[in-house]
Order: C-alpha cells, then structure tokens, then sequence
C-alpha cells in the first residue's frame, strides 16, 4: 500500500457555474400595519375557493399566458389564495418572490419584460430554475385602507409586454380580488355578530342552540358523554334595585370572565338569557360536570367584585347514550336542578341524576 496521495486527473479550465440568488425586496415602510391588515381577512392558509380561482382562471385568459397568480405576502413567505399553470405549489419563501417587490408600490403593476435583462431577477432561482419565470406582471392587492396585501400577477415563460387594455383588465381584476376579501370578511364579522351577546362578549343563546346541536350529534356519534350547567345569578334583582341597572351591567361582564376561569378550553360558555348563563362541557360525565360546576360556584364566589359580592347557582347535568333522550331534555333537565338549587338555598349545585 502507497502513502502516496492519488494524482487527480487535470480539471481542465474552471467554469463559473450560474449560482441561483435572489436579490431581497426592501420591507415596505408601513410593514407591521400591512401584516397586521393581512392578518385582518383571516385569508392565510385557507382551503381553494372558486371566486378566487375564476379570478385567476380569467387573468390568465385574458393576457394570454400560461399562470396565473393570487398571491398574498405574509411574512416571511408569499402564499397563493388561487392558482393556475403551477401544479401543487402552495407558496414559496418571501425572499424570492416577484410580489415582494410589487407591494413596494401600491398604485402600479410591476411589469418585468424579460426577467433575465432585469438585475433584480436575473439570478432568481424561479427564473434559473422552474417554473422558469421570463415575464412577470403584479397588480397590488391594495385594501380599503391603502395596505398592500399581496398581488394578482400573471407570468409566463418567454419574454413578452402586458397592451394597456391587458393592463386595466389585470388591474380591474385585482380590484375583485379586494372585493372578495372584503365580502368574507365582512360575512365573517356578521355571523360573530350575530352569535355574540352584545353586553358581556359571551355566546348568545342562537350561538348555543346551534353548538348544542352539533355537540349531540358529536356525542351521539362518538358515544361520549354531555355535560351541561345551567348557572343564573343569585338575588339580582336586589342587586340592580341597590345599585342600578348600568351598574348590574358591569356585574354582568364581570360575572362572565369569573364564570370562563374555571372552565376548560373546549367547554362552551353562552348568555341564556338576562341573567341566566349555560355552559355546555363536552366528553363531562356526571362527576365530571358537578365538579366544573362546583369550581365555577367557587370562582364567582371568590371573585373581587367592585360593589357588592354575587353569587351564582347551578344546575348541573350529563347526558349518556344509554340514557336516550333528546337535547331539549338535558336543558329541560339542567334547569329543574338549577331551580332545585334556588330552593335548597342559593350559592349551591345541584346535579341532576335521575332521568326515569
Ligand atoms: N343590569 C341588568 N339586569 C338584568 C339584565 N338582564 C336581566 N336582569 C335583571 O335580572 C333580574 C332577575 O331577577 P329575578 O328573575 O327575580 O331573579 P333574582 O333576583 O336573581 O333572584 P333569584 O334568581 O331567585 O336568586 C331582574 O331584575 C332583571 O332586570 C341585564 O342585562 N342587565
């Protein structure tokens, strides 16, 4: 065996090889009020919808090219709401896309020619590499209130220009995209509206008609069982006849935070109406649901008030399968045992056990 090193046969002359980099847009100035506005929608990583994909399906028509883009830049990536003509991308980094520059300039379409004659993209991997983007054009995604969210573009892989009458349709079209966003968003406000109890910020009673409805199917499906605490402040009356109605008001939004402590995550707290409260507790046996019961008890005994101590009572119940009744039942059932706690003194649970 030789200790001498093996020669390496002649390289031969060096070539250079085209090394993939992208030169990174500047961040806008008014960054953090974009991303907070971005984050406004609630559009990030939201499934494929057809309003957004006939958008992109008709911007790609219409200039005549290959793909077509909704894209939206969040923070350190550009995510695609719609896509056509780039099969299973869902998003690339921040650092190389097109859009990032757009967004620089919220009143124009970025128009790139011929990506390889312009020094900010010419050693883009997207361009060196696939989709081997040579055209570019980006319309900003501008909200009503100036932000620049992300961009409309359409690409395609040979040099080419957008006519004017491309580019005031590309424009247009990413107006609708904005008019979508804010339709959803809007729709969005509604339905919390109109499942939010103005006063307190707790669920309404139509909120808990329909999470009672989905969580028996749930329970009945999965053969789990349903708590469910009917929970009415004690005395109220004499609270609001000493120290007036607005002042009862307060009491009621504090008596919510003390009533959310002690329940857990998933347990689903609504106002039933002036000042009855019921809270449905998913997979709670009975023990489980005398337990949170009694906790919630505690909590609003212990709670600080501002004027005068509250109390609350509460009946307690669970549903099993086995037992074979319908919801209106276990809500019928809740409210005898929370009366059984009026009568047995106030500030107390009762749970409810006999069902025959
Ligand atoms: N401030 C205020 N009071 C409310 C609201 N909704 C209901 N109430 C009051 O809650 C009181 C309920 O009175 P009652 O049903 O007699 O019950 P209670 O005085 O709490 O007595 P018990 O439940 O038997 O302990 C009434 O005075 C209602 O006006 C509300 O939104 N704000």
């Amino acid at each position: 065996m030789s200790s001498v090193p093996p020669v390496s046969p002649d390289p031969g002359p060096t070539i250079e090889p085209v090394l993939a980099s992208a030169v990174q847009a500047e961040l806008p100035v008014n960054e953090v009020a974009r991303l907070a506005a971005l984050n406004r929608y609630g559009v990030l990583d939201t499934p494929a919808e057809q309003a957004f994909d006939d958008i992109t399906t008709v911007a790609a028509a219409l200039c005549n090219v290959p793909i077509a883009v909704i894209t939206l830049v969040d923070e350190h990536r550009q995510w695609f709401k719609a896509v056509v003509g780039l099969d299973g991308t869902t998003e690339t980094p921040r650092s190389v896309a097109f859009c990032a520059h757009a967004i620089l300039e919220p009143d124009q379409i970025l128009e790139v020619p011929d990506a390889l004659d312009d020094p900010r993209f010419a050693r883009n991997p997207l361009v060196l590499g696939e989709p081997n983007i040579r055209f570019y054009a980006g319309a900003p995604l501008v909200s009503p209130d100036g932000q620049a969210l992300g961009t409309l573009c359409v690409i395609d892989r040979v040099p080419r220009h957008l006519s004017p009458r491309e580019r005031n349709a590309l424009a247009s079209l990413a107006r609708q995209v904005v008019a979508q966003l804010e339709l959803r968003h809007l729709v969005a406000d509604l339905s919390l509206r109109s499942t939010t109890d103005v006063l307190t910020g707790a669920w309404n009673r139509r909120a808990f008609d329909q999470r009672l409805a989905a969580e028996w199917n749930r329970h009945a499906r999965t053969r789990s069982p349903l708590g469910l605490l009917m929970i009415d402040v004690d005395h109220f009356k004499d609270f609001n006849d000493r120290f007036g109605h607005p002042t009862g008001d307060g009491a009621l939004v504090q008596i919510v935070q003390s009533l959310l402590q002690p329940l857990r995550s998933n347990d689903f707290l609504a106002r039933f109406g002036g000042e009855e409260f019921v809270a449905i507790l998913p997979d709670a046996d009975a023990t489980g649901a005398s337990e949170a019961a009694e906790r919630v008890r505690a909590a609003v005994e212990g709670t600080a008030w501002t004027f005068h101590p509250l109390t609350v009572s509460i009946g307690a119940v669970a549903a099993q399968p086995e037992h074979g009744i319908d919801p209106h039942t276990l809500v019928a059932q809740a409210d005898r045992a929370l009366y059984r706690a009026k009568q047995a003194g106030r500030n107390r649970v009762h749970l409810f056990e006999r069902w025959n």
